[in-house]
This record gives structure tokens, C-alpha cells and sequence, in this order.
């Protein structure tokens, strides 16, 4: 997961996991380490109270006796009320660290400029890990107030325990092979999820083909049940044999530690009986060895499990830990970035821009030069795969090239800061998200200036061609979308693909409109008066602010609109550029693909 050694990944985790605790809620930090300490120590001094008891009969010493009960039976209510209320705090600051925890990843995930770490198979291995184990990052908060107060009663027991004959002290040394071996088994446990991740993010992607909606129809109609099945059977039992294996060395290291701490215990016994029978100890003395001495293997054990169970859920928060550094480092320092232009004078030039995917072995985009003029309608063409979204994206800024740069009016897109760039850009995808809000928010957060402003949404609806789609809806534009919400409604695809052109639409002079198949679930006529409606605007826009549209699309009757078309080979590389009427004459792929395609529609 990180370089780092694993306690080192620990140590950090922990002063990650406080300092959130701390800024989300410092009273309850503050509380429930005191409430749980003083608790351990009130706990601790029980045994205490016990020897002054015992001692004080014999000879009998009434006022002795007395202080002594009332300070075991104190001991125990006040002991008791600390557990109680300190218990309290401890969920409660639990609980919001742990919002605290989701609200900064979602944060940082999201402000990520681009999408590598969505295509980054380990950064999907530890975001999936992470989902899988989150249950242990409940305990982490609870097991370090824990460790702290079992600290403290250990170390009062060993007080008392030096105060009856320093040998004793030599009691917890019995307990140090099980402390060690724990933090073994936790790093073994840690070693099982790490070696299961990629096959659990299988079972997960299994478990979510069989069980959600989207896939439902295919998975029928390609009667796919047993397979997946199969799939899924096969996979848990790989998850499942990786993980007994590492649990049964576990299991035997836990047990060794468990019998050397027995036989240090019964030593200790032995040797203080011995001590009382010579005269050398008293009653209270052997009385409070034998509680102290069951004290600290409860202690001794209680601690390694916890310590153990820390292991583990410091290990989730190390994963939290290694997301967001991945994430921050994604981040790059973009305030300290170029402002983009307000309007565009010369255009966007691609110089040998090359892009490879993270998990991939070849280019998707190879050695593209091109120049896209202020003011153009561009439409891309090429087979499926042939890298038409890559280059879109890399237009958005969503992936830096791997070689060669994108620039804009002469200034690399890399040195833009890409917020400030996405305020000018606008786009429209045909993998677009589905916002399940109210419509009027669905549609209005393509610009969130105006994202609440009804009028504003109904004019970018009827830029997509959607006007009408509000009307049909129970409750117009302030329909809930989504069927999972209460009076919510589930559209068709084409209705979505619309929405998510009305959020395209949203912003009414970007530099650069994106469409990226945008209208490949609505029918071929609409889409081509649309780029009709598109162009036209465009052409009002060119003389505004230079704005550039790009168009990819598989309907040629749409391309030929477009001033510039650009062809990509299936390999990535440009084929042939230039307007309809240029590349028809040229005979080449783009007039091939035409013919084709004018040749059914006859
Ligand atoms: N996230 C990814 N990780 C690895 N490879 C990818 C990823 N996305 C796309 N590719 C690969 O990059 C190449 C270009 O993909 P891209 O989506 O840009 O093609 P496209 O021309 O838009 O295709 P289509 O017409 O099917 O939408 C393809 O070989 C594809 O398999």
C-alpha cells in the first residue's frame, strides 16, 4: 500500500485520526479522554482498597474498616458512572470523526482535477478496501481511548504490584511475546486484505452486475445468472482461502503468547503465597497480588486484543491516510495557476500530444498536432476506440497528456487553473451522470450561478431540444428525479441524455462546448437540427468570445455541418483533417466512411 513500514503507517494514522477528532469536536476529545482515564484509575485503586481492608483485620481497625469499604464501594459507583457517561461521549465523538472522515474524502476525491485516479487499479484497490473494512474505522476512536485507559491501569497495577515485592514487576515482562505477537497478527490480517483486495473488487463488481437495476435487463436476457454466479462462488473461495491462511498462523501465534503469560501468572502466586507463608508479606498484600495478578492478565490479554484490533482499524485509517495523500497529490497547486482568457483570439493547438491510461500498455491518443481556430464548429470522426473521448477529455483538462501539450491562445493547458478553465468550458457527455435532484437542480447545476433560476433552465432545456420534457413530469421542473426517492420518477434514457444536454446548455457564452455523442439516444433528426440550432449560436459566439464547439458523432449527416472535421485512425493517430467538401475530395477515409453511410439512408 505505502512504502512506509507498517508502524510508522500506524503512528501517522493515529495522529491523522486525532487531529480529526480534535478539529471536528474538542470538547468530546478532550472528555472522553479524561471521563475514560479517570474511570481507569478510580478502576485501578479498587484492589487497593481491598489490602487496607484485609489488613485491617487483624489486628481489627473499625475506622479502617469503614474507610476502606466506603472507598471500594466508591470505587465501584464512581467507576461505574465514569464508564457510563464516558461511553457516551466516546460514540458520540466517534460518530462525527467518522462523518468527519467521509465528508474530507468525498472533498477531496471530488476536487481532484483529473480523472487518473479513477483509472488507477491501486488507488481502486484501496478506495474498495476501505468501503469493505469501514466498519473498522468505527472501532478506531474507541480503541485508542481504550489502549490509553488500559495504559493506565497497567501502570497503577504495576505501582501496586512493585509495592508488595519489586520481583512482581517481572509479571507483565510474561505478557510481552503475546503484546509482540499481536501486532504480528494484526499486520497478518492487514497482509490477507491486501493480497484479497483485487479479487474482493471483483466479487463486489460481480455482486453489483447481479444485483442493480442497469445491468438487469441483459443480465436476463442473456440468461447470465449461473455465470455470475459461478464467477462470484469462484472468487469468495479465492478471498476466503487467502484469508485462512493467514488467520490459522495468526490463530497459533495468539496462542503461544497466552501460554507463556499463564505460566509467569501462576509463578507470581506461587511466590507471594510463599512470601505470606514466611511472614515477609501480609493478608492485605496476598490478597491484593491475587486480584492485581487477575487484574493484569485481563489487563495484558485485553490490551493485545485491543492493540491487535487497533492494528486493524489503524490500518483502514493508513488506507484513508494513503487516499487522500494519493488524492492531494492529484491536486495539484492550481491556485498558484494561470487565469484562463475571457475570450479567444487565436484558438487551441494540440503539439504532439500523446495519452496512455494509467492501467494501459499503449496510446489511446499517438503524436496528435492539431489546430482548432477561435471560433470553429470541429466535429471528430473515427471507429469506436479510436480515442474521440480521450481527446475531448484532454480538452477539458480531466487527463494532463502524457507527452506534447494542449495549449490555449498560446498558453499550456497544464498551466491554466483548471477551475478557473471549467468555468469557461462547458460540456455534454453520452456516458453522462445521472443527477437525481429535483429537474430544475439537475438541469441548473451546469451553471451554478444560476442553477436555481427557473428561467435560466427552461432557456437551456430548449437549447437541448427539451422544452417540453417539464411539462410531462408531476410536478413540471420541480420534479424529483430518480426512483429512489420519495415521489420520485425515473425518466427513459433519451429523456436523461436530454437533462444532461440542458445542463451543457446552462452556460450561454462558454469558450468551449464539449459534445461528446451527446444526442446518441435521441433520433438522428432531432440531433441534426440541434447542430443546426448549435451552429448558429456558435456563429453569434464566434465574434463574441471566439468559442470553440466540438462535436463527435457517428452521424455524418451532423459532421458535415461542422467547419473543421477531424478523422482519427482506429490507432489514435490523425488521418485527415479539413472541412466536408475538402475531405470528400480527397477520397480518402472520411470520403469512404460518408459514402457508406449516404448509401444506406438511400
Ligand atoms: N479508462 C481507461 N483505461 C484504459 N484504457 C481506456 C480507458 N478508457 C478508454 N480506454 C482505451 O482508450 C482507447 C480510446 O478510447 P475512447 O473512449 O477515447 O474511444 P472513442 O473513440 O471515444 O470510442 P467510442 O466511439 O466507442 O466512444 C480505447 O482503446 C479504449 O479501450
Amino acid at each position: 500500500m505505502s512504502d512506509r513500514p507498517p508502524v510508522v503507517s500506524r503512528l501517522r494514522a493515529t495522529g491523522v485520526l486525532l487531529q480529526i477528532a480534535w478539529n471536528t469536536d474538542r470538547p468530546r476529545t478532550v472528555a472522553a479522554f479524561v471521563l475514560l482515564g479517570s474511570e481507569a484509575v478510580t478502576a485501578a485503586l479498587f484492589a487497593w482498597w481491598l489490602k487496607l481492608l484485609l489488613d485491617a483485620l487483624t489486628p481489627i481497625n473499625t475506622a479502617q474498616i469503614v474507610a476502606a469499604t466506603c472507598g471500594m464501594a466508591a470505587a465501584i459507583a464512581v467507576a461505574a458512572a465514569l464508564n457510563y457517561t464516558g461511553q457516551r461521549v466516546q460514540i458520540a465523538l466517534r460518530d462525527r470523526t467518522l462523518a468527519q472522515v467521509d465528508e474530507r474524502l468525498v472533498r477531496l476525491v471530488g476536487a481532484t482535477p483529473t480523472l487518473e485516479i479513477h483509472e488507477t487499479p491501486e488507488y481502486l484497490d484501496q478506495l474498495h478496501a476501505l468501503n469493505r473494512e469501514s466498519w473498522h474505522l468505527g472501532h478506531a476512536i474507541p480503541g485508542l481511548l481504550n489502549m490509553f485507559a488500559t495504559g493506565i491501569r497497567i501502570i497503577i497495577a504495576a505501582i501496586l504490584l512493585a509495592g508488595v515485592s519489586p520481583l512482581l514487576l517481572l509479571l507483565p515482562l510474561f505478557a510481552i511475546p503475546t503484546l509482540a505477537l499481536s501486532s504480528k497478527t494484526g499486520a497478518l490480517f492487514e497482509l490477507g486484505n491486501d493480497r484479497a483486495a483485487a479479487p474482493a473488487r471483483l466479487a463486489h463488481h460481480l455482486y453489483e452486475l447481479a444485483t442493480n437495476p442497469a445491468p438487469a435487463k441483459e443480465v436476463r436476457l442473456f440468461r447470465l445468472a449461473d455465470e455470475l454466479t459461478a464467477r462470484f462462488h469462484r472468487t469468495e473461495v479465492e478471498i476466503q482461502r487467502i484469508h485462512r491462511r493467514v488467520n490459522l498462523t495468526g490463530q497459533a501465534l495468539t496462542l503461544l503468547g497466552r501460554v507463556i503469560f499463564m505460566v509467569g501468572y501462576f509463578a507470581a502466586i506461587a511466590y507471594v503465597v510463599t512470601l505470606a507463608v514466611q511472614g515477609r508479606a501480609s493478608i492485605g498484600d496476598a490478597g491484593l497480588t491475587a486480584v492485581l495478578a487477575g487484574q493484569v492478565l485481563t489487563l495484558v490479554t485485553g490490551s493485545a486484543d485491543l492493540i491487535q484490533l487497533a492494528f486493524r482499524s489503524l490500518a483502514t485509517v493508513a488506507r484513508f491516510v494513503y487516499l487522500t495523500d494519493f488524492a492531494r497529490q492529484h491536486t495539484l497547486d492550481v491556485d498558484a495557476r494561470t487565469t484562463p482568457p475571457r475570450r479567444l483570439d487565436d484558438g487551441i493547438e494540440l503539439e504532439h500530444v500523446s495519452y496512455r491510461y494509467p492501467a494501459s500498455d499503449h496510446d489511446a491518443l499517438h503524436d496528435v498536432s492539431l489546430r482548432l481556430p477561435a471560433g470553429a464548429t470541429v466535429a471528430i470522426v473515427g471507429d469506436n476506440g479510436a480515442g474521440k473521448s480521450t481527446l475531448v477529455k484532454l480538452l477539458a483538462g480531466l487527463y494532463p497528456p502524457s507527452s506534447g501539450r494542449v495549449t490555449i491562445d498560446g498558453t499550456d493547458l497544464t498551466h491554466l487553473n483548471p477551475d478557473q478553465w471549467r468555468r469557461h468550458i462547458s460540456a455534454a457527455f453520452q456516458d453522462h451522470a445521472r443527477f437525481e435532484f429535483l429537474l430544475l437542480e439537475t438541469v441548473g447545476i451546469g451553471d451554478l450561478a444560476t442553477r436555481d433560476d427557473p428561467v435560466a433552465v427552461r432557456a437551456a432545456l430548449d437549447r437541448a431540444g427539451a422544452a417540453d420534457l417539464p411539462a410531462g413530469l408531476p410536478a413540471g421542473i420541480d420534479t424529483q428525479l430518480g426512483p429512489n426517492w420519495p415521489a420520485g420518477i425515473d425518466l427513459s434514457g433519451g429523456q436523461w441524455q436530454k437533462l444532461a444536454l440542458g445542463r451543457a446548455m446552462m452556460r450561454t457564452q462558454p469558450l468551449l462546448l464539449l459534445l461528446d455523442e451527446p444526442t446518441a439516444a435521441i433520433d438522428a433528426d432531432t440531433e441534426h437540427q440541434l447542430f443546426q440550432q448549435w451552429t448558429a449560436a456558435a456563429a453569434k459566439l464566434r465574434h463574441a468570445v471566439g468559442a470553440i464547439t466540438i462535436l463527435v458523432s457517428h452521424r455524418f449527416s451532423t459532421v458535415r455541418m461542422a467547419d473543421h472535421i477531424v478523422v482519427l485512425n482506429s490507432d489514435g493517430t490523425i488521418a485527415e483533417t479539413g472541412s466536408h467538401t475538402e475531405l470528400l475530395q480527397r477520397h480518402g477515409t472520411y470520403a469512404e466512411l460518408f459514402e457508406l453511410q449516404a448509401r444506406t439512408y438511400r
